[in-house]
C-alpha cells in the first residue's frame, strides 16, 4: 500500500523556523510519505534554516526575484507550485501562516481540489489591512483549509466564530516553541553553533542587554524613525547595551544606520542566523520588537517583549502578561523600557508570566491528527 503522500510547503525564514519540527514529527510517525517544497520567497535566510535543521527540498522553485511585486510574486508562485502538484500528485499539503506562498499555494491546491492543512491558523488582527497582506492571507487561506491547526484556543475560537467546521480545528500550540526548544538544547550543547554572541556579551560586560527586532511593513517610515530616537535615548543610560540585527530591508538599515551608526552602547549587525538569534535572546534582559515570532518565543525564554506595534494578532502574549504593546511612540518605549529596567518587581512579573503559545509539542500533535485523519479517509493513491 503506498503511504499518505504530504507535500509540506514554506518560503521565507519564519515560516521555516515553525514548519521544520513538522517535517520531523510527520517523519517520524513513519506513516507518510513526506516532501518538502520550498518557493524561496525569502532566498538567504530561508536556506540558513534548513542547513541547520538537516532539511534538503525535494522540489525548490527558487521564485525570489529583487523588487519583486505582490501581484508578480503571487502569479509566480501559482503557476510554478501548480506544476510541481502536477508532477508531485500529493494526498495533502500542508502550508503555514500567512505569507503569499501561504496564499497561492492554497490556491493551486484549491483548484487541484487537494486537501491543505494550515498550521499556525486563525491568528486574526480583526483589520484586513493590519498587518497588510498577512490578515488578508490568512483569512483566505482558512476558507479553503480542511484542517486548521490552531496554536491557541483562541485563534481556534476565531476560526470556529467564522463557520470553520470544529471538527476540522485542532488546537496544538505554536509549533516554533518545538523549534526554539530544540535549538536552544543544540546550542547549549554545542557552542560553537552560536558564535557571534559572546563577543557582543565580553563588549558589553556587566551592562544589561536590549534586544532589538524590528521589520514589518506598517512601521516603515516614521515608525523607524520612532524607534531609532527612542534606542539612541535608552543607550544614553551607561547601565545598557542594545543588540539589534538589522532586518536587510533599505527600509530598515538606511533609517538605523544613518541615526544610530557610532553609537558606543548600540551594536547595530547583520541578521543572525537561527542558532545566534536564540543565543542573544538568552543572553538579553529585555527584548523590544515588532515580530511575531519573537513575541511568541520570549516568554520561553522568561524574557519581557515590549511590542512596538499598534495591534498584534498575538494578543495571549500581553493577557499572560509576558509582552506589552507599546507602539512606535519614543516616549512609550523609553518609558515601558526604563520601568522594566529599574523596577526589579515589574520585570519579574513580566519574566515569570506563563508561556501562551505552547509546551514543544504542536508539531507532534499536528502530526497525530494528519495520521487519524488519513486512516480515516486512506490516501487516494491507494484507494
Ligand atoms: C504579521 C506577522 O507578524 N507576520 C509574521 C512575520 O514573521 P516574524 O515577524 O515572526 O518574522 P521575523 O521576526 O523575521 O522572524 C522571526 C523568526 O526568525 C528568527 N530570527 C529573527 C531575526 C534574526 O536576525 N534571526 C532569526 O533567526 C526569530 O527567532 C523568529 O523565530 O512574517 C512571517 C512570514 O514571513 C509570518 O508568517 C509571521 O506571522
Amino acid at each position: 500500500m503506498n503511504k499518505t503522500k504530504i507535500l509540506v510547503t514554506f518560503g521565507t525564514r519564519p515560516e521555516a523556523i515553525k514548519m521544520f519540527p513538522v517535517v520531523d514529527a510527520l517523519r517520524k510517525t513513519g506513516q507518510f510519505d513526506t516532501q518538502v517544497a520550498v518557493t524561496a520567497q525569502h532566498r538567504e535566510m530561508l536556506d540558513q534554516v534548513l542547513a541547520i535543521s538537516g532539511i534538503t527540498p525535494d522540489i525548490d522553485l527558487d521564485l525570489m526575484q529583487p523588487g519583486q511585486s505582490l501581484d508578480a510574486l503571487s502569479a509566480r508562485i501559482i503557476t510554478h507550485f501548480g506544476e510541481a502538484l502536477d508532477k508531485t500528485k500529493p494526498d495533502r499539503v500542508l502550508v503555514h501562516g500567512d505569507t503569499l506562498t501561504t496564499m497561492m499555494v492554497t490556491l493551486a491546491c484549491y483548484f487541484r481540489q487537494i486537501p491543505v492543512g494550515h498550521v499556525e491558523a486563525g491568528l486574526r488582527s480583526g483589520d484586513i489591512y493590519s498587518p497588510w497582506p498577512e490578515e488578508g492571507n490568512r483569512r483566505v487561506t482558512g476558507v479553503i483549509a480542511d484542517m486548521h491547526f490552531a496554536p491557541t484556543q483562541a485563534s481556534a475560537d476565531a476560526l470556529i466564530s467564522e463557520t470553520v467546521d470544529p471538527a476540522n480545528v485542532f488546537v496544538t500550540g505554536n509549533t516554533v516553541i518545538d523549534a526554539l526548544l530544540w535549538m536552544k538544547s543544540r546550542i547549549t550543547a554545542d557552542t560553537s553553533l552560536a558564535p557571534a554572541v559572546a563577543p557582543l556579551k565580553a563588549r558589553f560586560a556587566g551592562k544589561r542587554i536590549i534586544a532589538v527586532t524590528a521589520h514589518r511593513r506598517e512601521n516603515f517610515g516614521q515608525g523607524m524613525r520612532n524607534i531609532a530616537s527612542a534606542l539612541a535615548e535608552l543607550a544614553n543610560r551607561d547601565d545598557v547595551a542594545i543588540i539589534y540585527p538589522v532586518h536587510p530591508n533599505p527600509n530598515v538599515g538606511g533609517v538605523m544606520h544613518a541615526m544610530l551608526d557610532g553609537n558606543a552602547n548600540i551594536a547595530l549587525i547583520e541578521p543572525l542566523d537561527y542558532p545566534n538569534f536564540v543565543a542573544m535572546m538568552e543572553a538579553s534582559d529585555l527584548i523590544l520588537t515588532d515580530s511575531g515570532g519573537v513575541q511568541e518565543e520570549a516568554p520561553s525564554l522568561g524574557k519581557p517583549v515590549l511590542v512596538m506595534r499598534d495591534t498584534t494578532e498575538r494578543p495571549e502574549g500581553i493577557a499572560a502578561g509576558t509582552a506589552k504593546l507599546v507602539a512606535t511612540d519614543p516616549a512609550r518605549i523609553l518609558a515601558e523600557a526604563t520601568r522594566l529596567l529599574d523596577d526589579p518587581a515589574a520585570y519579574e512579573a513580566m519574566s515569570r508570566a506563563h508561556n501562551p503559545y505552547g509546551d514543544g509539542k504542536a508539531a507532534m500533535r499536528i502530526a497525530e491528527a494528519i495520521a487519524e485523519r488519513h486512516q480515516a479517509q486512506p490516501s487516494r493513491l491507494s484507494a
